[in-house]
């Protein structure tokens, strides 16, 4: 599995236009391998995030080429997009965007829900797995807002996972949260890895997260620091 390739990026360029034209990412080219877990990481303004969002498809505004899962994905619509995201990726924040008011149950189900591919009593299953998975099943009928904040990334990360993406990307998924829940979401994503075959794909201020990695990129500047 470690010999697939599950995303290729290739000579990826991009500027801002406001205030003024500015290149942002220079002749960016990786890959990324079936199971591997990747960190991105640069001092602040280096274009980390903007790299993350042509990654993960949800900016289509650069140059050059990505390849997901063996489908090129550079020229496609937004809903073509939008279908493959869903599939494929899913997304952990920085900040939960958990709905607060909300069981965390529901919150799981939601991004499943919504695709309407699955009968419910399916996804409330694949729920409650995945709840199980990030040591919360107990908590399935709280409401989010009654959870710590470790407790609301791992919640964050279960909804990640409901539709089984093959690829899980990250912005600052520690960001906010302290060194023990760190190291948890830590090795969390370790064991989606080698347990799953799932790939991680996470942007992190975190020198120790990036370290225990599998491979740091380094950025600079818009460019990859050897
Ligand atoms: N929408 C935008 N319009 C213009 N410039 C932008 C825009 N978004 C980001 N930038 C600029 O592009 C550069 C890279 O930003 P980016 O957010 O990718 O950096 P980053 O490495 O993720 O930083 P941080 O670690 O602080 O989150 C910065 O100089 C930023 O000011």
């Amino acid at each position: 599995m470690k010999n697939k390739i599950a995303l290729k990026a290739d000579h990826i360029v991009k500027y801002f236009y406001e205030p003024e034209k500015f290149q942002v990412l220079k002749d960016i080219g990786f890959e990324v391998k079936t199971g591997e877990f990747l960190t991105l990481t640069g001092k602040s303004g280096s274009g980390k995030s903007t790299l993350l969002y042509i990654l993960s498809t949800m900016d289509t505004s650069y140059e050059g080429s990505l390849v997901i899962n063996n489908e090129l994905l550079t020229g496609r619509s937004q809903n073509q997009l939008a279908a493959f995201r869903n599939e494929h990726i899913g997304f952990v924040f920085q900040f939960h965007y958990l709905l607060l008011d909300f069981t965390v149950l529901d919150n799981v189900m939601l991004p499943a829900l919504k695709l309407n591919k699955k009968s419910k009593e399916e996804i409330e299953h694949k729920a409650y797995e995945n709840l199980k998975l990030l040591g919360l099943e107990n908590q399935a009928l709280k409401m989010a807002n009654k959870l710590s904040g470790g407790q609301q990334q791992r919640v964050a990360i279960a909804r990640a996972l409901i539709n089984d993406p093959s690829i899980i990307m990250g912005d600052e998924p520690t960001g906010n949260l302290d060194s023990k829940n760190t190291r948890n979401v830590f090795d969390i994503f370790k064991q989606l890895t080698r347990e799953k075959g799932q790939t991680i794909i996470a942007v992190t201020h975190d020198d120790d997260f990036a370290r225990n990695s599998d491979r740091v990129i380094d950025l600079s500047d818009g460019k990859i620091v050897q």
